[in-house]
């Protein structure tokens, strides 16, 4: 364990696509910013930040770590952390750990040992090559501890990207892992041909689903119409820039499975976490159609055609009444 630096110096961890577009961003609001990636190509470009592949040597005495990697890597990766006692530890991840089906808040306090209260979780409709252009966007800041996420979203707040805050940090959570769900399906519609009413009624009945399972987990429903929530799951699902739109229209198109996979720009949570998000969404009784389709398409070797004819087969329901907003 190192001693906190007086002044605020933030690490981030992983250098991927929004990786290295938040470290500019927190470049741009005045921060110091050292960054580390696992390879050494991966850190070219980064003007103006300290970079290196030695994880101490950038972690070490910062008061802020920022965790900018797939959810699959955050576990390995942070067990190796040198982190600050008191630190606090902004999340970027938007997946489900496969193995626990524990959300990337919980993987980060029980592989770095700190209270669930040190970590922000940073989510909303943030496609990285947009934000790297200067593209207006915002994002929730939600932790615990209102008074830390305070404290660390000027870090990140720019004259083009505005952070809310929350301490609804399992609705923010939810929302990020579920809409990168959805948007497989509603890139496998769209790649199917299926057109605008077809995208909305998905995302539409994806918010329900969202909803729903952050209901049962104790989120606000509230969330759900914000910036982590219903934000988030437009911009994922209308987007070619989404890794997860577009493995799904891949797929929808009728490219197999690891040929998506392979073909990806960058990580594709939402195919990654669909087996977690409906094992947990069977663990609180919770039904998740969209979300269970995908499971089958990316698991089971299900084809997209049954996953529509699945999905419009079911019976029929009243609308409206799954779920409350407020
Ligand atoms: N790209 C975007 O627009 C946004 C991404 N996110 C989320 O941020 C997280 C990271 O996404 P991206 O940066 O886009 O991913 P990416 O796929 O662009 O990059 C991931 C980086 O992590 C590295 N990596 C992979 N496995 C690793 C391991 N075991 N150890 C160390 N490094 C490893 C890769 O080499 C790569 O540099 C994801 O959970 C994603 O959902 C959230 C908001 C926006
Ligand atoms: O989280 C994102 C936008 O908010 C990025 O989405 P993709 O991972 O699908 O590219």
């Amino acid at each position: 364990m190192c001693a906190v630096d007086s002044e605020v110096e933030v690490a981030v961890v992983g250098a991927g696509a929004w990786g290295r577009v938040f470290s500019s961003l927190m470049l741009q609001a005045g921060a110091e910013v050292s960054v580390w990636a696992r390879r050494r190509e991966s850190l070219s470009g980064l003007a103006g930040m300290h970079v290196s592949t030695d994880l101490n040597e950038v972690v070490c005495g910062k008061s802020v770590v920022v965790v900018a990697l797939p959810s699959a890597a955050v576990r390995e990766v942070c067990s190796r952390l040198p982190l600050a006692s008191g630190a606090s530890v902004v999340s970027l991840s938007k997946g489900l750990e496969a193995e626990t089906n524990l959300f990337m808040g919980d993987v980060l306090a029980q592989t770095l040992h700190i209270s669930p209260s040190q970590v922000v979780v940073v989510s909303g409709p943030n496609l990285s090559a947009e934000i790297a252009e200067g593209q207006p966007s915002g994002a929730v800041a939600a932790c615990l501890d209102l008074q830390r996420a305070q404290e660390v979203s000027p870090l990140f707040s720019t004259h083009s990207f505005r952070p809310y805050l929350s301490t609804d940090v399992i609705g923010a959570e939810v929302g990020g892992v579920v809409k990168n769900v959805i948007a497989v399906a509603v890139g496998a519609a769209a790649g199917m041909g299926y057109q605008t009413n077809t995208r909305a009624m998905l995302i539409t009945r994806g918010l329900a689903e969202m909803a729903r399972l952050g209901k049962a987990l104790g989120a606000q429903e509230a969330t759900f119409l914000g910036l982590a929530g219903v934000g988030d799951l437009i911009a994922t699902c209308s987007s070619p820039k989404s890794r997860n739109f577009t493995f799904g229209f891949n797929m929808g198109s009728g490219m197999k499975r690891e040929e998506a996979f392979s073909v990806s720009a960058g990580v594709v949570e939402g195919a990654r976490s669909a087996r977690a998000v409906l094992e947990l969404a069977g663990q609180k009784g919770v039904e998740m159609p969209i979300t269970a389709a995908v499971a089958k398409v990316v698991f089971q070797g299900g084809t997209v055609e049954e996953m529509g004819e699945y999905l419009m087969g079911r019976a029929r329901k009243m609308d409206g009444v799954d779920i409350k907003f407020v």
